[in-house]
């Protein structure tokens, strides 16, 4: 592979974003903005580890790492506006291989007028992307983990659990579910919430947070920093009728704590609650309330699963990497 034969083939021929004053071709990138709060993030892609080429195809690969950063900018209230893509390639990946990948960025990319501006291409034994994310926010209304407050409503779109469902369909091709198709989409073609949280920056406050890695870490991430407590409703959790083909431990599993749904997790104030529903309907967008916030010295800090009307600790059991 000639490496700059191949970042010529996924450089894009033209700009969405009118901001850029120097995409890729020189040391660094250039953009302009002066009236907006630029917020940034950066996620890592490990084959085998986030993905494998025996749950996703190319395309879907590249979709999927992108849509995974744009649901931290939905996260912050933001536009997505750029990426940039620093990449490890091994000696068995083509180029076409690696050109299917930026194709299912680009498909996202084009869905919000993202552009790729930038990146990096080294040789190395295992696949990994790193995305590197830039969006812009109205001055002081990025939407902190920090910015819950005492008897909020807790809310989540979407529905929860399908995309580990997903994969454990892909991993155990054995099992036989009715609309098994439907979970592996989820899987492979999460939806970051832009919309949405777009649809609510008219609202003075809100919180939230992305569902990563499961809704009882997300929870806890919004306690903690809020220094309240978060109370969750199990049988208000939204979920796909499609889970209930399995077991009770599974779909409670999926649900909780299978993660990558990258659907939206928030806090509003119950005068705001109307709103928050209108905005779901503008944007075509499932929300459900799923709990409320409370101000408890003796718990503050930590989020509680209310099941049969029995409410104990959530614990943040979400997916976390083992250490070697
Ligand atoms: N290795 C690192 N060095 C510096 N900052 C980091 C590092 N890893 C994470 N962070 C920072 O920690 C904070 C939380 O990051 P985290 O990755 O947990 O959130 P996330 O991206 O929303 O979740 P996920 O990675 O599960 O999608 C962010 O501010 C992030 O920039
Ligand atoms: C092949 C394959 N095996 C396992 C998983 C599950 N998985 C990997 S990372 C992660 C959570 C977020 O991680 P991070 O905190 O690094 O963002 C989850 C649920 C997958 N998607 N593909
Ligand atoms: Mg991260
Ligand atoms: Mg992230
Ligand atoms: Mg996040």
């Amino acid at each position: 592979m000639d490496e700059f034969n191949f970042i010529n083939s996924i450089k894009q021929r033209t700009y969405r974003q009118p901001t850029i004053v120097k995409g890729i071709n020189d040391d660094a990138a250039v953009f302009r903005q002066s009236y907006m709060d630029t917020v940034t993030a950066v996620d890592t892609f490990v084959e085998e580890v986030h993905f494998s080429r025996q749950t996703m195809s190319n395309e879907d690969i590249g979709y999927r790492v992108l849509a995974a950063n744009i649901s931290d900018m939905a996260a912050m209230g933001a536009i997505p506006a750029y990426y940039m893509i620093s990449i490890v390639i091994p000696n068995h990946w083509t180029e076409s291989d690696l050109q299917s990948i930026y194709q299912g960025m680009n498909k996202l990319a084009s869905l919000h007028q993202m552009d790729l501006i930038g990146g990096d291409t080294v040789l190395g034994d295992q696949l990994i992307i790193s995305v590197t994310i830039i969006g812009f926010v109205e001055k002081n209304k990025a939407r902190y983990r920090s910015a819950m407050k005492d008897k909020d409503i807790l809310f989540a779109t979407g529905t929860l659990g399908d995309s580990s469902a997903g994969l454990h369909l892909l991993l155990n091709r054995e099992k036989e579910v009715a609309n098994g198709d439907y979970l592996i989409y989820r899987h492979q073609h999460p939806t970051p919430r832009v919309a949405f949280a777009r649809a609510i920056q008219s609202l003075e406050r809100a919180a939230l947070n992305d569902v990563s890695d499961g809704i009882a870490n997300e929870a806890n991430e919004l306690a903690e920093a809020s220094h309240l407590t978060a109370y969750i409703d199990f049988e208000q959790l939204p979920k796909h009728e499609d889970l209930d083909q399995f077991s009770d431990v599974e779909q409670r599993k999926f649900i909780l704590a299978g993660g990558e749904d990258f659907e939206l997790i928030g806090a509003v104030a119950e005068k705001d609650w109307e709103k928050v529903q209108q905005a779901a309907e503008e944007t075509n967008t499932a929300v459900t309330k799923v709990g409320y916030v409370i101000d408890n010295e003796q718990t503050n800090g930590k989020a509680f699963l209310i099941e049969d009307g029995v409410a104990a600790r959530l614990p943040k059991e979400g997916y976390t990497h083992r250490s070697k």
